[in-house]
């Protein structure tokens, strides 16, 4: 579904490549994470992938389409979860899953019952006439979720979807992220949870310096490492225990 070629990236003025010479597949129905010490390149990776950058050379395709020649058709394919919030602060959550789900071309009845649906499975119904800015930061992301989801995307990017959040808001959005595969959309996410990570994703890549240093499913890769008994341990053996603090 997303194949993935020698894609690379170097920011402006920057002096080295955030992702350099990556190659990866990504099949359909996947729960796929991409994991990686800070300044590894994930959410480089995974903005190249959701068109929020230009990749500096290489290529990749989604359902074999691709930004250049696709534009439109990929957008309404794929759906986009930012580490920032892409949300309105003064309007309340559904004024903004209204203005946002309109932007794909969805309006009156099926929007609303959309937007209701979503609202009520993450928990969030009683809050939907309330202004943004009286959420808390897990609510945020919740409706930070539909506001991605509302045109039922085959593809779902997300950058750290539950960072900062609590455990009850990190096991709302995993078990709809889980509910959402099943129903076939598939899921690329970065995440430093290595324990939410191993439970949930298909399929994991580790990261680091901008190349993919090791890739498979999270049972795999820690029977391949015989002195690791979870993903961390595979993780740590694989990147150090160096920090990885820059400015
Ligand atoms: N806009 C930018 N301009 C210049 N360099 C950047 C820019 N964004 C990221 N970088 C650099 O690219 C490298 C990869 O950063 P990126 O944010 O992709 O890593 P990450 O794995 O997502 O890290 P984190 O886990 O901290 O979010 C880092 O060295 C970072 O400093």
């Amino acid at each position: 579904m997303i194949q993935i070629s020698q894609l690379s990236k170097r920011y402006k003025n920057a002096e080295e490549y955030s992702v350099l010479g990556l190659d990866l597949q990504i099949n359909e129905g996947e729960i796929f994470g991409l994991l990686g010490p800070n300044g590894a390149g994930k959410t480089t990776l995974i903005s190249m992938l959701s068109s929020l950058i230009k990749p500096t050379s290489g290529h990749f395709s989604i359902n074999g389409l691709t930004f250049q020649k696709n534009g439109n058709q990929l957008r309404q394919l794929i759906g986009i979860v930012p580490q920032e919030y892409a949300l309105y602060p003064t309007l309340t959550a559904y004024e903004n899953l209204y203005y946002l789900g309109s932007m794909y071309g969805l309006k009156g009845r099926q929007l609303k019952e959309k937007i209701n649906f979503h609202l009520e499975v993450l928990g969030l119904e009683k809050f939907s006439r309330k202004k943004l800015d009286t959420f808390s930061g897990g609510m945020k992301r919740r409706v930070n979720l539909i506001a991605s989801i509302l045109h039922d995307p085959k593809v779902l990017f997300l950058d750290e979807p539950t960072v900062g959040v609590d455990v009850q808001s990190k096991n709302v959005i995993i078990d709809h992220l889980k509910k959402l595969n099943t129903l076939g959309t598939t899921i690329v996410y970065t995440s430093h949870h290595l324990n939410e990570a191993e439970q949930f994703c298909t399929r994991v890549a580790i990261i680091d310096h901008g190349k993919i240093i090791v890739e498979g499913a999270p049972k795999d890769l820690i029977s391949q490492h015989p002195e690791s008994h979870n993903l961390e341990d595979v993780f740590l053996t694989l990147t150090g225990k160096a920090l990885r603090d820059h400015a």
